[in-house]
């Protein structure tokens, strides 16, 4: 672990020894947040009312901090069964509104993804464990703890009886892990209303990739995501019956799907490298400098051996390269067992990671090009039908920004090193939309260790990047102060 260069002074220096003192009283109220089960993603009343339960003790905690609140109504999300479940409103707040300091405004959100004991977990994912400095349970790192993070930095200002260096504004929503319903709606919205006075946005909802070394990210991947149905008949088949005498669709759907990208990982679509801009040497170099340990994610992803041996290909080939993926066939017939059906219909479903310089039209044209041509190949007697049900652009940021200037500063401060200046291979659509809505400064600022298993079983926090991360803001709010 990494100790500060040198050691704070003056008014940081007491709020570094607050947050080393409070570190306790933090954890407690990150385990109270665990504790309510804020699952978006199963469509069910239960877990509905427990976001919204979630939601009520965020704001409540804002609004002790003194911040003015507001739970803007998010409306109904329609479920396919024709029934609708109440959306948790989304929380704006401010607290500052003072014309001679910047306002930060910092996006997070309350909700988290499904998680039971069974899966695999060895605590119960919803009662906040320590072992060994690590702090279990769902939401730790994804994302309650860096918005208990912020929380902290603000509130140890204000327990320190100081004025805040920044106004704060904070985006809190309880459906990220479903899709973000409602937020770019709301966003629009506000534009000239609750955001007009947002100087720059920060995200912390993402990790290092290291266990070690912190990270500044400045940019993420965008998402096309592809369905491709070959349909018969709405009926399954014996193949018994009709085995032999019929073109199968899940045999027109596996040739399409394994048409898509070899074993080497390179996409078969023809033109889709096209616009992906050439790697520069200058390029290669940032990628030299980032802390991963190959051999160490190797093992701790599980993975016998990627498809590249070297930090620099495999950095490359996650951020600034498209990737296609797999994910899954509806209809097939996927339970165990030896049933003998022939699926009458099926549908496949993969996704493109979109890089900068991609347009996300040319990608769907080449795609449906690209399939149109495969199936037409096979001769089938099915329909096969191809749609494009997503598109998320990527996110680049102007790390030139003074954000990412008093964040290099404050990471130096609290960690003692430069950090890692990286990308991430996910989507965080939001970031995207900030940018493009508010046409304001968006960083991304994560906590979290590259082992914290977001999504995962057994995801957790350590703490000792909770506590320092909530240094880490409060020591950001400072640098920002210092560069306006
Ligand atoms: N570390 C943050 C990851 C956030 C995340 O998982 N985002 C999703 C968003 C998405 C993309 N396509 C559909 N949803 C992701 O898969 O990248
Ligand atoms: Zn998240
Ligand atoms: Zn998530």
């Amino acid at each position: 672990m990494f100790s500060p260069s040198s050691p704070p002074t003056g008014l940081l220096e007491k709020v570094f020894q607050y947050i080393d003192l409070h570190q306790d009283e933090f954890v407690q109220t990150l385990k109270e947040w665990v504790a309510v089960e804020s699952d978006s993603v199963q469509p069910v009343l239960r877990l509905r009312r427990e976001l919204l339960r979630m939601t009520d003790l965020a704001a409540d905690r804002l609004r002790n901090l003194g911040a003015h609140v507001d739970l803007v109504d998010a409306g109904f999300q329609q479920l396919p069964d024709g029934q609708s479940l109440p959306i948790p409103p989304i929380i704006l707040a401010a607290l500052g509104n003072d014309p001679k300091k910047p306002t930060v405004c910092f996006y997070g959100h309350l909700d988290v993804q499904p998680a039971r004991r069974e899966d695999g977990w060895v605590t119960d994912p919803h009662t906040l464990t320590e072992v060994d400095g690590k702090l279990y349970g769902r939401g730790t790192t994804d994302n309650k703890g860096p918005v208990l993070a912020w929380i902290n930095a603000v509130s140890t200002f204000r327990a320190l009886d100081e004025d805040l260096p920044v106004n704060v504004k904070f985006v809190i929503e309880g459906m990220e892990e479903a899709g973000s319903l409602a937020l770019e709606e709301l966003v629009q919205k506000e534009k000239a209303g609750f955001f007009s006075s947002v100087d720059y946005i920060v995200i912390s909802d993402n990790l290092w990739v290291s266990r070690r070394t912190p990270a500044l990210t400045w940019g993420t991947r965008g998402n096309s995501y592809f369905m491709v149905e070959v349909k018969c008949r709405d009926q399954d088949f014996h193949s018994g019956t009709f085995g032999g005498i019929l073109n199968e669709p899940m045999a027109d759907l596996v040739a399409l799907l394994g048409s898509l990208v070899d074993s080497s990982g390179r996409i078969l679509i023809p033109g889709i490298y096209d616009h992906v801009a050439p790697v520069t040497e200058e390029e290669k170099r940032t990628y030299e400098a980032i802390d991963l340990d190959l051999e160490e994610y190797r093992n701790s992803s599980q993975v016998k051996k990627f498809l590249f041996d070297t930090k620099e290909e495999l950095l490359m080939h996650l951020w600034r390269y498209p990737s296609l993926s797999i994910h899954g066939i509806e209809g097939a017939f996927h339970e165990p067992g030896a049933k003998t059906v022939i699926p009458g219909r099926v549908i496949g479903k993969f996704s493109i990671r979109l890089v900068p310089h991609m347009n996300m039209s040319v990608v769907e044209k080449q795609v449906k090009q690209h399939l149109d041509y495969i199936f037409s190949k096979r001769n089938s007697s099915n329909q096969m039908t191809v749609s494009m049900t997503l598109g998320l652009h990527p996110w680049v940021a102007n790390i030139r920004d003074n954000q990412y200037l008093a964040a290099k500063r404050a990471i130096k401060t609290v960690f003692g090193t430069e950090p890692d200046m990286i990308r991430d291979g996910s989507t965080i659509p939001i970031a995207r939309i900030f940018q493009d809505t508010i046409q304001k400064s968006v960083m991304m600022l994560p906590l979290g260790a590259v082992d914290d298993g977001e999504h995962s079983q057994k995801e957790k926090i350590n703490r000792w990047n909770y506590i320092e991360g909530s240094k880490l803001f409060a020591a950001f709010f400072l640098e920002m102060a210092k560069l306006h």
